[in-house]
């Protein structure tokens, strides 16, 4: 794995509950013609935002780049149709930006459209519109996705290792 020190995990309630919260930052806005969720990590929070708002319209912008905590080269694996046009009126939803590498893509992709996550990093920060939580640079996000309920040991016996 990688160097972060930190894991935030985060459960659905609290996704759905942060994803609610963007909804509510995205609707001061506005009416959007359509969400674009960058895959994978922004679907979810791109289902509850279009849930949310009553957009109908939702396309994908397959964009990866990380191997477990590792980030690799950018891959562009499928544009949006929405990127026949600027993107303006558009919402691009992903779950965070890190280093700000796939926000960057999807604004060259789509330049006018608005960036929302829920979680951003420092690096990441000034590439997104807007977003609901800030972590340290040396936090890894743990999404209910990619974990399940284990036994753990106490913080203290970890001499403040990631566990
Ligand atoms: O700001 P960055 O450093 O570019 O990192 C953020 C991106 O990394 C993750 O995607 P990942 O490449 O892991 O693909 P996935 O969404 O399919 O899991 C995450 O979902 C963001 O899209
Ligand atoms: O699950 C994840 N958590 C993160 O903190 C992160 N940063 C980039 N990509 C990520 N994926
Ligand atoms: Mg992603």
């Amino acid at each position: 794995m990688g160097d972060h020190r930190k894991n935030f995990p985060v459960s659905w309630e609290e996704l759905h509950r942060d994803g609610k919260a963007l909804a509510w930052r995205l609707l001061e806005h506005g009416r959007w013609d359509g969400v674009v969720a960058i895959t994978r990590g922004g679907m979810v929070p791109a289902a509850v935002v279009a849930r949310e708002l009553e957009i109908r319209v939702i396309d994908t912008l397959c964009l990866a780049s990380y191997v477990d905590d590792r980030q690799g080269e950018l891959e562009v694996l499928k544009t949006a149709s929405a990127a026949s046009t600027d993107g303006s009126g558009w919402v691009i939803v992903d779950d965070l930006v890190d280093t700000g590498a796939t926000a960057d893509k999807a604004r060259e992709l789509l330049p006018k459209a608005h960036l929302a996550t829920i979680f951003a990093k420092p690096l990441g920060r000034p590439t997104v519109d807007t977003f609901i939580t800030e972590v340290s640079q040396d936090t890894w996000i743990l999404f209910p996705w990619d974990t399940e309920p284990q036994a753990v040991a106490p913080i203290a016996r970890t001499g403040g290792r990631p566990r």
